[in-house]
């Protein structure tokens, strides 16, 4: 799960902005790598790009769709966070306030993942219906 730089196991703060934005790169990375559900909105998202480009959505409509598509890689990345702390501190021992962090993180990625669906069908749903009609 924890990815360190191959070269060393840095833990004192970052020397240079290129350093920072490399471990923070690695940190993107780990997360497409690791979290399936990532892969997932992904993929989801970059459906709604594709399907944006075809019905030529406003730019009204964009701003929407990036919204929607960054609050839910956010959460994701919030949940993921909250996970890996969570272990961090429990390894693996059951306990309840463990679970309440987990089971919030989680909840945070579903609200997220409602607030896509709704402004994704507010969006397309129309359009497409005018294209069927
Ligand atoms: N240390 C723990 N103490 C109590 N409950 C835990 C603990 N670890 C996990 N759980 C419970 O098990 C569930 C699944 O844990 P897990 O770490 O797989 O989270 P997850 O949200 O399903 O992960 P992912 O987002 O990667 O699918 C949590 O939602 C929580 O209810």
């Amino acid at each position: 799960m924890i990815m360190a730089s191959p070269d060393k196991q840095q833990t004192q703060k970052n020397q240079h902005f290129s350093q920072a934005l490399r471990h923070a790169i690695d940190g993107i990375m780990d997360i497409i790598y690791h979290e399936p559900n990532m892969r997932y909105h992904m993929v989801f998202a970059v459906g709604a790009l594709l399907v944006g480009v075809i019905l030529q959505i406003s730019r009204m409509d964009w701003l929407w769709i990036t919204l929607a598509i960054f609050t839910v890689m956010l959460a994701e990345f919030a949940n993921t966070i909250a996970e890996s702390l969570t272990d961090l501190i429990t390894h693996g021992r059951f306990d309840p306030l463990a679970k309440r962090v987990k089971d919030v993180a989680a909840g945070a990625v579903v609200v997220a993942a409602v607030f896509a669906i709704i402004t994704g069908a507010l969006i397309f749903v129309p359009r497409l219906w005018a294209l069927l009609g």
